[in-house]
């Protein structure tokens, strides 16, 4: 899945429109349809939480033709809002019960919109105008004639028709929504999809946030469309608006076009939404949300559902933003996702998909039954000291269990009697320095153990010492195959200007966000302020591949692309997790991934064990880095 800049979003709109000559007002229809949907489906869910038998909040039988629907459960009148003023007022709420009879074309039940109703069992289709929304969720043909779906058997002459389930809500009548819309074309998916909530039987109350007058190009087309369905509408500020009374809202105030922190009116309705304690669903990204870095300006609006269009935006999957969206859903609305791979565009969410498809993992990790030990590798690992022993027997471990064949741990000849039968599968190869501490002169025994392993990881607990940016220097300089530098070792990198260092095989770093604020010289504010914009800027610069971590970690290739990591699990921030993380990301490297593979592969691996050892917990705060192994 490809994630997108708010400009990269508006190149491939107008590229759509201009070039492939899609109307712009298509792809707003498609986008109201996508939010009216994941509107009804937000309702759907919360009614069968409350155990709402019929699908919807009030269940079918409640819907009463036109009739005032009162949720008692919420203790928000239903259908009243609109009529008496109690919540908003400007124009009295068309209600539209289930019963009402309409007409309607029906769509498939795919819930792709077509001419054709698409005639199930009967082999014929054809268009048609069917009954209303009653019998949506229901069988037409089986309401007809008064005799049950038609299954299989005595039945299976007859021939059923589907209706459009996605923009169907058994119930609606209790529902009463308000749409908040900005003066903008998210101001207009939002409109768009008033009109397909109304629909739906939902009661719906427009809140525009400027003047309606305001509203121009496709915006304006949806406003006189709405008018012209006699949805109600107030103006913020000119009309008496209580935010709590309705039973939801969507917020279509800003979106890819915004800048900056919200200012007048949408600053005031975003506080009151958020204050009303109404599920939000939010058109495109939450309004006050920075699409590209995630920032959340203030105030920004805390969504239930987000319904992203088209491509997932960087801002969504970056904190503190990701934490404002609730829960992601990308919709298409008839711009191609070819035009992003086309577009060059940089980053991808990884997925199982871009791992097989992009990366080329083996996700099965398929083994030779002719393979041996020698056949997966061997990792050599520089690590350890005194005070941090177990970083070492951590990163070994992992890649152990990340299956490479072979394990050395080359470590302080002092820890040596400690840790000997540790973990009787690895390999140890002491080191000289009398106080269980890393010395600068042991760098040529590391190089020399270097010659026959598969990859180098440097840095877990290593420490730092005397001499230790030269020890470094020889060792990225002079060791064979790929590197992985981590810890005290990013420490060093930080403490120098090594890129005038010659390195003849790749080398990926793994800082956590303060390593990353030493190594490109600001705080940790700073690099949590854009993660893909650093890590993308930093792996070119360098020439290295960049895995920062922390929630949804980044990793950056040298060629410029990213990957978004979004397994794991919060228990995981606990000592060691990024010792475990080093040596996953060695085993895979001895077993012949390339770097970007294996950093990507690693971190992907790393989370899902993170989140199935959390689970094995009474409670994830009891989760420690060992637990991770053992659920590789
Ligand atoms: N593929 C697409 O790009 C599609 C986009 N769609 C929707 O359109 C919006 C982007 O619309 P745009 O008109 O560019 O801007 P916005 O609606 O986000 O709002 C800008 C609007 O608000 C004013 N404004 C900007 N910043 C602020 C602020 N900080 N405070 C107050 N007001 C602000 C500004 O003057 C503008 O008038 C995109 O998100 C999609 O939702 C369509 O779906 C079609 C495809
Ligand atoms: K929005």
């Amino acid at each position: 899945m490809d994630v997108v800049t708010a400009e990269e979003m508006r190149a491939f709109d107008r590229d759509t429109i201009e070039r492939l000559g899609i109307p712009a007002i298509a792809l707003m229809e498609n986008a109201g349809r996508a939010i009216a949907e994941e509107v009804i489906a937000l309702c759907r869910r919360r009614a069968s939480e409350a155990g709402v038998p019929g699908g919807g909040m009030w269940g079918a039988g409640a819907g009463a033709a036109g009739g005032v629907v009162r949720n008692s459960e919420a203790g928000v009148p239903g259908s009243e809002l609109g009529r008496d003023g109690a919540g908003v007022v400007g124009g009295e709420a068309r209600h539209v019960g289930a019963g009402t009879a309409r007409g309607g074309v029906w769509r498939n039940g795919a819930g792709i919109s077509g001419a054709e109703v698409k005639w199930e069992g009967a082999g014929t289709t054809g268009g048609g105008m069917m009954r209303d929304g009653a019998e949506a969720a229901g069988d037409v043909a089986g309401a007809l004639s008064g005799r049950g779906a038609p299954g299989f058997g005595a039945d299976a002459a007859g021939f059923s028709v589907g209706g459009d389930a996605a923009l169907t809500l058994a119930g609606a009548g209790g529902e009463h929504w308000l749409v908040l819309a900005g003066k903008g074309n998210n101001g207009g998916d939002g409109l768009a999809a008033a009109r397909h909530l109304r629909e739906a039987g939902i009661a719906v109350t427009l809140v525009y946030a400027a003047a309606p007058e305001s509203l121009a190009g496709e915006a304006a087309l949806q406003r006189d469309a709405a008018a012209a369905m006699g949805i109600p509408a107030v103006v913020y500020g000119k009309d008496a608006l209580d935010l709590a009374a309705c039973s939801g809202i969507v917020d279509a105030l800003l979106g890819t076009g915004s800048a900056g922190a919200p200012r007048g009116a949408y600053a005031e309705l975003i506080a009151a939404a958020n204050a009303s304690g109404r599920a939000i669903v939010s058109a495109d990204i939450p309004s006050g949300l920075d699409a590209d870095t995630g920032e959340t300006h203030e105030p920004c609006i805390h969504a239930s559902v987000t319904v992203c269009l088209a491509f997932l935006k960087r801002g969504l999957l970056q904190y503190p933003g990701a934490g404002a969206a609730g829960r992601v859903v990308v919709r298409s609305i008839g711009i191609p996702a070819a035009l992003a791979r086309e577009g060059g565009v940089q980053v991808s969410l990884l997925t199982p998909e871009v791992l097989t498809a992009r990366l080329k993992v083996d996700l099965a990790r398929r083994r030779s039954p002719e393979g041996h030990k020698g056949t997966y590798g061997h990792v050599l690992l520089a690590a350890g000291s005194l005070r941090m022993s177990g970083a070492g027997l951590l990163s070994a471990r992992a890649a152990l269990r990340a299956g490479c064949g072979l394990v050395t741990w080359a470590l302080p000849e002092k820890l040596l009697p400690y840790v000997i039968g540790s973990v009787p599968e690895l390999m140890l190869a002491p080191v000289t320095g009398g106080d269980g501490e890393w010395n600068a002169g042991t760098a040529a025994e590391v190089l020399r153990l270097s010659t026959s392993r598969d990859c180098t990881a440097i840095g877990p607990g290593l420490g730092r010492f005397e001499g230790d940016t030269e020890w470094l220097r020889r060792l990225w300089e002079e060791t064979e195959g790929p590197m992985v530098i981590d810890a005290d070792a990013l420490n060093i990198l930080a403490d120098t200007d090594y890129r005038s260092w010659s390195r003849r095989h790749p080398v990926i770093l793994t800082p956590h966000p303060g390593e990353m604020a030493r190594l490109a010289g600001i705080s940790t504010a700073e690099v949590q302020r854009d993660r893909i914009g650093l890590a993308l800027s930093y792996a070119v610069q360098h020439g290295v591949i960049l895995v920062l971590k922390g929630a949804h970690t980044v990793i950056a290739t040298p060629e410029g692309l990213a990957y978004i990591n979004i397994t794991g699990h919060p228990g995981m921030g606990t000592g060691g997790a990024g010792d475990v993380l080093t040596g996953i990301i060695s085993g895979l490297l001895a077993q012949g991934l390339e770097v970007d593979q294996a950093a990507a592969f690693g971190v992907y691996l790393h989370g899902l064990a993170g989140e199935r050892a959390a689970r094995k917990r009474d409670h994830p705060a009891a989760l420690i880095a060992g637990d991770i192994i053992e659920a590789l």
